[in-house]
């Protein structure tokens, strides 16, 4: 066994063999406890490993934190179903059955945690960055808005933060440099930006803050670190759903890019694109979004 591999099977023993206690019976406080437990992991991982092979190191955290959850949702959460981004057919609508295709479990559950176990994988393989992030958030069938999105929780361990539902943060407040006229700060992948991102930046006065992580962009918008975070060109469900889950109850603003709704747990797990941000900055982004949308 090599040294590396020894180290992640000390680090997955030393997982099982904690025990993080009891959760929350409540589910936005279950999910800040999961992600919680998780983000301890990938501490422990990064710790463990070190940052010399930046490709085993973003193999060990997904696999770590993955396992870890999937193994907390079966022993508290035994009756929901479960799509996590590390799941072998998660990008599949359709699997493969004995001679037929089958749909997933979960479209026919009324309760799907939906979660990425290490978001701004890239970002956590870099030694002293902090944007990388623990999404859980809960779909439920019974639900009163369109994204039916009932908890989430975003923990960002390196940042020693975490931000869920149960205890929602509070509006952002107007940030200075937008009450006298300063440049709108729109978050932005750092290493794949919408292709269109720059053009519209320009069209609007805004200053782009690139930075790793759906989850981590999202909770500088939450926080008045950036006023926007706006994305397209791919993503999948687990990148959104916590931090939007969390958005939304702030009372931010959160679509499409084209101004539609955000739904999750559909059968096609892609939602490629999505803007979040300040109300009172929605209508004005919006429209500046129409002018840049990529033709389909
Ligand atoms: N064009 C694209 N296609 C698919 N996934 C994308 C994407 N751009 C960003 N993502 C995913 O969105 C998450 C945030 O990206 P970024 O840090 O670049 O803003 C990352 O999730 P993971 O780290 O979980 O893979 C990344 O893989
Ligand atoms: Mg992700």
């Amino acid at each position: 066994m090599g040294e590396r591999t020894e180290t992640s099977a000390r680090v997955n023993s030393q997982r099982e063999s904690s025990d993080g206690g009891v959760p929350p019976v409540n589910d936005a406080g279950f999910a800040r406890w999961l992600a919680d437990r998780a983000g301890q992991i990938l501490l422990q991982v990064r710790d463990e490993m070190g940052f010399a092979d930046g490709k085993a190191l973003k193999a060990a955290g997904d696999k770590a934190a993955h396992h870890l959850m999937r193994a907390e949702l079966a022993r508290w959460r035994p009756a929901d179903a479960v799509l996590s981004e590390e799941d072998d057919h998660a990008r599949d609508a359709w699997l493969e059955g004995e001679n037929t295709t089958v749909r997933p479990e979960r479209l026919s559950s009324s309760r799907v945690w939906i979660i990425d176990p290490l978001d701004g994988t890239r970002e956590f393989s870099e030694e002293g960055r902090a944007d990388w992030a623990v999404h859980v958030a809960l779909w439920t069938a019974d639900c009163s808005s369109p994204s039916c999105l009932s908890a989430g929780a975003v923990a960002m361990p390196a940042q020693h933060r975490t931000i869920a539902t149960d205890h929602s943060p509070a509006y952002p407040p107007l940030p200075l440099n937008a009450a006298i006229g300063g440049p709108i700060r729109i978050a932005a992948s750092r290493t794949r930006p919408p292709a269109f991102v720059t053009a519209l930046a320009e069209e609007i006065g805004a200053e782009l803050v690139p930075m790793g992580s759906a989850g981590v962009k999202i909770a500088a918008v939450i926080n008045g670190d950036a006023d926007a975070y706006v994305h397209a060109g791919g993503q999948y469900e687990w990148d959104s759903a916590a931090p939007v889950a969390v958005a939304l109850a702030t009372g931010l603003h959160a679509s499409r890019i084209d101004g539609s709704e955000l739904k999750y747990n559909e059968a096609d797990p892609k939602l490629p694109d999505l803007v979040v941000c300040r109300k009172d900055l929605a209508p004005r982004l919006l429209a500046a979004l129409q002018r840049h949308l990529p033709s389909e």
